[in-house]
């Protein structure tokens, strides 16, 4: 598989150089070339395998043959070992017909263990087979930072730095992050939002010359071996329900565009879905977008799900080579207008192309309490603000009250106890192996959002 950057002008490559790459050199970001196609009996033969199987069968079309399928195998079952439930990412019934997909049972309690349990053993394989060693900047608003961390935590053959908005993660966010003290963790607390975070990030990687200097990789979604780990629990919960014989819909908590981006490709792959529902938060560039095809950054908005509080959505630019046919001049176009003036539009066939399958909702924050406290009132399940953003938009959206509507759910509600806690009157307590958690000693230094001030703070923690 040859993977080609979305805008054009960047050497095509393959899966490890794509892994180890991050950010392509012409500031664009790698998809694969063409999709691979998994066909109905593909898919239908998925019914009673393990989450493992499944995510082989899913996965090796984009890894294998350049990671023998034995190695990938073997990457898999490892990376999966460290969740808590057995299912790796059970479905809970909510409705009728509606449904949430845990994805919260990994090491560090957000989605982002299921792809980045597997970027870190991809990291370990490819890197000691090469004899490489790489810096990996990244950017968090919370969950991103700790499971980055976690992957990566006391291996030689990474040093990792974290950026994360200072004051604007939940205090457990922050100390997922901050209590390691693995020496080749660096956590930096940013004064600025997310979306300052992630711009220093793809600064760095379009300084071509510092970016050689550290050898610059990425844990971001921005690496395409992130988005294509998300891809595979829609398959696993769409036959559970009756895929491929039956359509299935989807609603995506949604910041970043990743997770529903993965959505997205496995439907190009061949999984038959109905809907996509794009849930925002107030910070709902997204929602207007799909709605109008205006793309303008606002400001950022802090929220009780600050995961999401995000404007500048970096897989959008993925998803507009798609909506225009691999024309990547289209998507440089799109580009340059946003950096010079701070937004685009998308043209109308593209935008009319987006909504076969998209929709969109922007949830205020009076909704996702509600939300919390209804689900709690009728299922006594506790679900945290980002979830709850997406059940609300599932609700509201819903095109078909036949198709089986699963929102992902993102994040534990341990993450966030105080947002949790003051709707529904009950404190969700963390899982034993983080028991502790507030008593830990935590390190981390404060940086201004400045690109120099970051690079001379990498530079000199690497000398
Ligand atoms: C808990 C949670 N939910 C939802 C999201 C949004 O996911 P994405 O950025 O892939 O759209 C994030 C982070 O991005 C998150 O941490
Ligand atoms: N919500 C994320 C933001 C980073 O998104 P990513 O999926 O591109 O890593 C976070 O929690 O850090």
């Amino acid at each position: 598989m040859k993977y080609v950057s979305t805008r054009g002008q960047a050497p095509a490559l393959g899966f490890e150089e794509v892994l180890l790459t991050g950010l392509a050199r012409d500031g664009g970001l790698y998809i694969p070339e063409q999709w691979p196609t998994l066909w109905p009996d593909d898919i239908r033969a998925m019914a009673g395998l393990s989450y493992q199987d499944v995510a082989f069968r899913v996965m090796s079309p984009y890894v294998c043959p350049e990671i023998s399928e034995d190695d990938f195998a073997g990457l898999i079952e490892k990376a999966y070992s460290t969740f808590r439930h057995k299912a790796v990412v059970p479905l809970a019934q909510i409705d009728s017909n509606e449904w949430i997909l845990e994805l919260f049972h990994g090491p560090t309690l957000a989605f982002k263990d299921v792809a980045l349990q597997l970027l870190g053993h991809l990291f370990d394989h490819v890197l000691s087979k090469q004899g490489r060693k790489i810096t990996i900047v990244g950017a968090t608003s919370g969950d991103t930072g700790s499971a980055a961390i976690d992957c990566v935590r006391d291996r030689d053959c990474a040093e990792i730095f974290m950026l994360h908005p200072k004051g604007r993660v939940s205090e457990v966010q922050r100390r997922q992050m901050t209590t390691v003290m693995s020496a080749n963790v660096h956590n930096i607390a940013v004064e600025g939002t997310f979306d300052d975070c992630q711009a220093l990030v793809k600064a760095m990687f379009n300084d071509l010359a510092f970016r050689d200097e550290i050898t610059l990789s990425a844990v971001n979604s921005i690496n395409w071996a992130r988005v294509m780990a998300q891809i595979v629990y829609y398959f696993t919960s769409a036959v559970a329900l009756g895929g491929p014989d039956r359509k299935i819909s989807y609603s995506v908590p949604t910041g970043n565009f990743g997770d529903i981006y993965a959505g997205y490709v496995a439907s190009q792959m061949g999984l038959p879905i109905e809907q996509l529902v794009v849930a925002t938060n107030m910070n709902d560039i997204l929602a207007r977008t799909l709605t109008s095809g205006d793309y303008t950054v606002g400001t950022v908005q802090p929220t009780i799900s600050p995961s999401m509080d995000i404007q500048v959505s970096s897989n959008f630019e993925r998803l507009l080579l798609n909506l225009y046919n691999g024309r990547a001049g289209e998507v440089r176009r799109l580009m340059d207008n946003l950096q010079q003036s701070g937004s685009f539009t998308i043209d109308e066939p593209e935008l009319e192309k987006a909504k076969h399958i998209f929709d969109a909702l922007q949830t205020s924050e009076e909704d996702t309490k509600a939300t919390i406290g209804e689900l709690f009132k009728s299922t006594e399940m506790l679900i945290d603000p980002h979830t709850a953003v997406g059940v609300h938009a599932a609700r509201e959206k819903r095109r078909d009250a036949a198709t089986p509507m699963v929102t992902l759910s993102t994040a534990h509600p341990a993450k966030f106890p105080d947002a949790v806690e003051a709707v529904t009157g009950r404190h969700p307590e963390l899982p034993p192996h983080m028991a502790d958690l507030f008593e830990r000693d935590e390190k981390y230094d404060v940086l201004p959002n400045d690109l120099g001030a970051i690079q001379s703070y990498i530079r000199d923690t690497l000398n």
